[in-house]
């Protein structure tokens, strides 16, 4: 199907194709245009993709499953064969009881193919029971093991954040759909290919019947799960804006803004606007599903009294006995329930499959984006010098780059201070120095050793970085401080009491145990200066880090606190090296060096002292500051 006749035939309304190109709705659009034949061809590689995932899960439960359905499909042959043995001796000439004593063994073998045939079923379906939870562990872990380990810069890509979504919501369920499907389409396979045998031994010529009666309900089921999917595929950016909306309307911390600055009306038309675009997809694909449906029943309907008008002209004409005809229409009923139910499995495997497909992407396209291990992996030691040389980065879709041609030196115990007006690169640059981030062109060095040759883990560890939006861990205030490394009470305290954190902790009920999330019960929240007192303290905890960047560490706190960190940091630099950035300019005084952007370029670098002497932009900004405090009050 082409596209531009699904586009001509969607019934979103014209006045609305303004929101219809907006860019959360743009999507991937060729798996859309996929056909039958693409299903057929796409089905061999899945289900050996579902199969490989399903062994790696548990090859026990694997093999259980599948070696049941198989044996199961060889007594289906039996017991429909055996049938017709029945059928013969039952209609023979003779007396009734001599007929029924000649057809015993016959119908005992019926019996004990059937009940072995669901014994068989049943062993498969427990082990096929156990294997979704595990094939959904394992593809959840897959995928939290990349989205933990892909370079930052992924996160900034609209592109791969969609397809992350896509992965996590549907992807990772989907797998165990998929390989759950796969097993129901080998038993549906073996039970068609079972039919198939059984209607060959009683007569060759009443195998192609078995086709005829199936295929209708097949061709609308696969149709009808192809509709649903590009629904899904159309919708999934509109969906992604519409739960963020429902967050920001429903969810507390934004809730009092919402109010303040009388959100409302703008979040709930925005709200419409989406919702309005899901809802005429849906109604969409819902008139074109049951208008597929209502087919492929009439074609069924024809299909079937089209297999037993020929059955009859066979009868009639002598081709097959009664007893034949008899056990056919038992095998072409037991086939053709086995072909639709394999057509409608096949289908929930493509369905499934096409969101597995998203998961196997995604990950495929997360690997590629985790930064290949170092060669030989150097082991950063406590550095001396930390250099930037004329870097340049661009962050992912941006049309100019954040940070051009910067060079920046850091040595050992200084206290280094980046400032500079809003967006003039500053947590960039400290994002690039903490090795977050990779520049485009220029190099840092950590020791003269490219920070590219490093194990990432193993250079972050050296790397303290409290960001200016820090986290709000919804943890204990232990947890949050010490955040996954090991506890060690003396540390945790002197950490708390360098970042004044020890008076918060003072504060709390359950002092370091507090729970710092209110959705949950017991839980608190704690002020924004509070919060940057835990952070801070997170960033002292790290005693092996060599290297400590503070990003904008004060800005939510009080002025007292403010310069008590301020000592404090000065006072730890001693064996520590810090980078600092802050727009309260009368706290880099004392910093070793201060380097002043603009526009994403050093402007200009020195002591305060040379800065305040050349009378630059730095000296513009803090007498600008300064002469705050001293002007009188209009
Ligand atoms: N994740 C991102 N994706 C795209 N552009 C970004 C991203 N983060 C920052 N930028 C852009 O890069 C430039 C530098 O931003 P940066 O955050 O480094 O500035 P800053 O000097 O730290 O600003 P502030 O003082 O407001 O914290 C800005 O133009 C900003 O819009």
């Amino acid at each position: 199907m082409r596209l531009w006749r699904r586009r001509r035939r969607t019934s979103v309304p014209d006045d609305r194709s303004g929101l219809v190109a907006q860019y959360w709705e743009s999507h991937d659009e060729h798996l859309l245009t996929a056909t039958l034949g693409t299903i057929a061809r796409r089905l061999p590689s899945l289900v050996a993709a579902a199969l490989r995932m399903a062994w790696q899960a548990s090859p026990r439960d694997t093999a259980v499953a599948l070696a049941g359905n198989l044996a199961a499909g060889v007594f289906t042959v039996f017991g429909l064969v055996a049938t017709s043995d029945v059928l013969a001796s039952l209609l023979a000439a003779g007396p009734t009881l001599d007929r029924v004593w000649t057809a015993l063994p016959s119908l005992l073998l019926v019996a004990a193919a059937t009940g072995l045939r669901g014994a068989l079923l049943a062993g498969a379906g427990w082990a096929q029971a156990r294997l979704k939870p595990l094939v959904e562990r394992l593809a959840e872990t897959r995928l939290f093991e990349l989205t933990t380990r892909v370079e930052l810069a992924a996160f900034d890509d609209h592109d791969f954040h969609n397809a992350m979504r896509r992965a996590r919501d549907s992807g990772v369920p989907d797998t165990a759909t998929v390989v759950e499907t796969t097993i129901a389409v080998v038993t549906g396979a073996v039970g068609v290919l079972a039919s198939a045998v059984a209607l060959g031994l009683l007569h060759p010529i009443l195998m192609p019947l078995l086709l005829v009666a199936a295929v209708p309900a097949g061709w609308a089921a696969v149709r009808m799960a192809r509709l649903g999917y590009q629904a899904f595929y159309r919708l999934s950016a509109a969906r992604r804006r519409k739960f963020m909306l429902s967050d920001l309307m429903a969810e507390r911390q934004p809730a009092a803004e919402v109010r303040a600055f009388t959100l409302r009306d703008f979040l709930l038309g925005q709200y419409a606007k989406v919702a309005d675009l899901e809802q005429d997809v849906q109604l969409d694909v819902a008139r074109r599903r049951a208008a597929t449906k209502a087919g492929g029943d009439l074609l069924t309907g024809v299909a079937t009294a089209g297999v037993y008008v020929v059955l009859g002209v066979l009868l009639a004409g002598g081709v097959i006995p009664l007893s034949v005809a008899g056990a056919a229409v038992l095998a072409i009923r037991t086939g053709q329930m086995s072909l639709t139910a394999l057509i409608q499995t096949m289908n929930r495997l493509y369905e499934a499959g096409l969101y597995f497909g998203d998961y196997l992407a995604f990950c495929e396209s997360a690997r590629e984006r985790v930064p290949p291990p170092p060669a030989t992996p150097a082991e950063p030691a406590p550095f001396r010098l930390l250099t930037a040389e004329n870097i340049t980065f661009t962050y992912p879709g941006a049309d100019r780059p954040a940070l051009s041609g910067v060079s920046v030196t850091v040595g050992r115990g200084e206290v280094i201070a980046l400032v500079g007006e809003n967006g003039s690169g500053k947590t960039t640059l400290a994002k690039l120095l903490a090795g977050l981030y990779r520049p485009q062109e220029g190099t840092i060095r950590w020791d003269g050793v490219d920070l590219g040759a490093f194990d990432g883990d193993a250079l972050r560890r050296r790397i303290s970085v409290i960001a200016q939006d820090h986290t709000r861990w919804p943890l204990t205030v232990r947890e949050n401080i010490v955040m996954g490394h090991p506890l060690e009470e003396d540390r945790l305290a002197a950490a708390s009491a360098a970042a004044g954190a020890d008076e918060v902790v003072a504060r709390l009920p359950d002092g370091y145990d507090a729970l710092l999330d209110r959705r949950f019960r017991g839980g608190h929240d704690l002020s924004g200066g509070q919060w940057q007192r835990i952070a801070v303290a997170r960033g002292f905890y790290r005693d092996d880090a060599a290297l400590v960047i503070f990003d904008e560490p004060t800005s939510a706190l009080d002025a007292r606190a403010e310069h008590a960190l301020f000592e404090r940091i000065r006072g730890h630099a001693a064996d520590r090296t810090i980078v600092l950035i802050t727009h309260r300019l009368a706290s880099v005084r004392y910093a070793d060096r201060i380097y002043v952007l603009d526009g994403g370029a050093i402007a200009e670098q020195g002591t305060h002292a040379e800065l305040m002497e050349r009378d630059g932009l730095y000296a513009g900004l803090y007498e600008l500051q300064a002469s705050a405090y001293h002007q009188p009050v209009p």
